[in-house]
């Protein structure tokens, strides 16, 4: 644990960022995974973090995470700076990650797994269930998430209800950032809403929220901040109103590289012109749940 140096005060905002990083970069031997990456997480804010494959986003999460610590530049949390060398470290510094995988034991009930590593003891071994299932659904009911039957294995849950379970949580214990894994990868058009209205609750609680996707559309939902991450680097830093959606999702798409390869094709092939805007970008769909307007 370190806590040397103190965080520079940050250019146009009187607040100090609850995480913030300054020219980070991480490699694994000879594979420079980041670089020089410097974004900040404040409170009651989302930041989105968007980038394709192999763009650094899990390496990233990682380092916040306490999984692997930074090798160049700094990372401070609260104004301090710190390498976390546990994730245990980590969420003692209230940072909540929720992995796509969700860490859950699926044969286990919901208020189980709600409490699951914080479990309310009772007398020297005992634990004391009914305040756990009471808390669980009290605190459920709070985000207006659904469930009559905390009882049932968490495993036979929706995708999204477990994503909200996980926000649920980690909000209850006391998370001053919570890092979202691609909550809506995995998920369809109407779950992925739902779990997106519960990043804006987590937001409303006055959490710091970093939301790792690929999803342009379902940043672009929710997000006060966008950064793109591209092979370890920042290719776009920018708050909500210095970007549009088209913006995001071109960039994401690879503009650039679309437009290059379009030439390159054509250069191949003049007979045949390729309009970069007609080609395939994968699914990019967006949820049609009504969500609150984000502000700023
Ligand atoms: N443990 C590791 N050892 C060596 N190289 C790694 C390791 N983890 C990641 N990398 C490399 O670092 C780069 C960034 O990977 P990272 O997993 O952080 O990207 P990502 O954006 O999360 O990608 P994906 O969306 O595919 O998970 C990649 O080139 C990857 O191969």
């Amino acid at each position: 644990m370190s806590a040397t140096k103190t965080a520079p005060t940050h250019e146009g905002g009187p607040t100090t960022a609850i995480l913030e990083m300054r020219d980070c970069g991480k490699s694994y031997g000879n594979i420079q995974a980041l670089r020089g990456v410097s974004m900040s997480v404040r409170q009651g804010k989302v930041t989105c973090v968007l980038g394709d494959n192999g763009a650094g986003k899990s390496t990233l999460i990682k380092i916040m995470a306490g999984l692997h610590d930074y090798n160049a530049g700094e990372m401070y949390v609260n104004g301090e700076e710190r390498h976390f060398s546990s994730p245990r470290e980590s969420l003692g510094s209230g940072i909540a990650t929720v992995y796509q995988d969700l860490a859950l034991a699926p044969l286990m009930s919901v208020w189980r797994n709600f409490f699951l590593g914080n479990e309310v003891k009772k007398g020297l071994f005992g634990m004391d269930i009914a305040t756990m299932k009471r808390v669980c659904g009290e605190e459920l009911t709070k985000m207006g998430i659904v469930i009559p039957d905390l009882d049932r294995p968490i495993g036979s849950l929706s995708g999204g209800q477990k994503q909200c379970i996980a926000i649920a949580r980690a909000i209850y214990f006391g998370a001053k950032v919570i890092i979202l894994d691609e909550p809506t990868a995995a998920l369809g058009v109407k779950q992925s809403g739902v779990v997106l209205k519960y990043i804006m609750k987590a937001r409303d609680a006055g959490l710091g929220v970093v939301f790792i996707t690929h999803n342009p559309h379902h940043a672009y939902l929710v997000g006060n901040h966008f950064v793109i991450l591209k092979l370890g680097r920042v290719v776009l830093d920018a708050h909500r109103d210095e970007v549009s959606l088209d913006e995001l999702t071109e960039e994401m798409a690879g503009g650039k590289e679309l437009a290059d390869l379009s030439h390159e094709l054509r250069a191949a092939d003049p007979g045949k012109v390729v309009d970069p805007s007609t080609v395939e970008h994968g699914s990019i769909d967006a949820p049609t749940v009504d969500l609150p307007k984000v502000r700023d």
